[in-house]
């Protein structure tokens, strides 16, 4: 058996899609006389994960990461290629495949939405035909370690979105999945949910051993979550790096919201190397911050000093201004840019 959780040689999916004329004309007759033509979303994708393994796969909208995660799951066939996950053929041995991997979807929830978390639960431990004893010892150390006791009686419609969250996640490990594909997990959640969500993913990752799996445009995620990060773009792996080295090069950039208790007055910022204001508008202000010039605490420290604040808020640019800045614009990459070569570099 393979010791990968997941690899993959030359994946690629086409969509044969109809082409379409301008105007009304060109509607009528792609009604009539349709003309196909080929897209593809996915190309040639050479991919190893090991287990236990936190890969982030990040790219921007339409690069191509939902196909590949619907053939890596069985849902869709490649056009060509292989890939092997968890040592079966995602796509020949779905069902087999099913109950050895979870699958998170911030966008799309797997709890019934007028039941209360307890009924998924009990739901889902007959799908995967859990042993009774092992069922409720394994729920019991899911709720107390995602602290859903308050929730699990209260129908899944009531609970606020980050509640909702970590019933998703704790679901989706009923099971002990080996591989657990995250899609988005975080989306719409406050920063302190944010990062207990992350916390508690990396603690199952690290004492059952479950290879991560996650999309995401939140670079905090992938910051914070996974070791590796895979970029795709067009299609195509583009870069395949260490995220301690990302870190380093390319997220050195931090973004300041703050909302002052009074008007903004430029000459009262504090003059420092790194520091830029992107935006300002009455009492709002947002500033970038390079932190290989400056250090994040001698700004908040400098601002704190120079006005009087009623919120300030640190984050990551967008994942998609991150990967425009690896690149270059046009999803072209950036002939100076200092990751070095772009695949293979783990
Ligand atoms: N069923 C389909 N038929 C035709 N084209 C498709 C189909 N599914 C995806 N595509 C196209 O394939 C490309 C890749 O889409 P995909 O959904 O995999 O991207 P993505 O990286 O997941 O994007 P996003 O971040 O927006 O979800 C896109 O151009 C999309 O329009």
């Amino acid at each position: 058996m393979s010791t990968a959780a997941l690899q993959t040689q030359g994946l690629s999916k086409s969509f044969a899609v109809k082409r379409k004329d301008a105007g009304l004309s060109g509607s009528i007759r792609s009604l009539f006389r349709p003309q196909w033509e080929e897209k593809v979303a996915v190309r040639q994708i050479d991919l190893t994960v090991a287990r236990g393994e936190r890969v982030a796969f990040l790219g921007p909208n339409g690069a191509g990461k939902s196909t590949t995660i619907k053939m890596l799951t069985g849902i869709l066939h490649p056009s060509s290629g292989e890939a092997q996950v968890l040592g079966l053929t995602p796509w020949r041995d779905r069902t087999k495949l099913a109950f050895r991997i979870g699958a998170v979807f911030g966008q799309k929830s797997q709890l019934w939405y007028h039941l209360p978390p307890i009924d998924t639960f009990d739901l889902i431990s007959r799908v995967y035909e859990l042993n009774r004893s092992d069922y409720l010892a394994r729920r019991a150390d899911l709720i107390e370690r995602f602290e859903l006791g308050p929730y699990l009686n209260i129908p899944v419609r009531k609970l606020s979105l980050g509640e909702r969250m970590r019933c998703e996640i704790a679901v989706s490990f009923l099971h002990r999945p080996q591989l657990l594909f995250l899609d988005e997990p975080t989306i719409g959640l406050d920063v302190v949910v944010k990062q207990r969500i992350r916390e508690l993913i990396l603690e199952v990752n690290r004492e059952e051993g479950t290879t991560v799996f996650l999309t995401s445009h939140d670079a905090g995620d992938m910051e914070e979550l996974c070791s590796r990060a895979v970029v795709i773009h067009h299609g195509g792996i583009l870069l395949d790096a260490p995220v301690d080295r990302l870190k380093r090069e390319v997220l050195s950039r931090k973004i300041i919201s703050l909302t002052l208790s009074d008007h903004f007055v430029p000459g009262m910022l504090p003059d420092l190397q790194g520091m830029e204001v992107l935006h300002s508008e009455g009492r709002k202000l947002k500033l970038a911050v390079d932190l290989k010039q400056v250090g994040i605490e001698s700004v908040v420290s400098a601002l704190m000093g120079r006005f009087k604040l009623d919120d300030m808020t640190v984050e990551d640019p967008p994942m998609e201004e991150i990967i425009t800045h690896i690149y270059g614009s046009g999803g072209q990459r950036d002939d100076h840019s200092e990751l070095g070569p772009l695949v293979g570099t783990t």
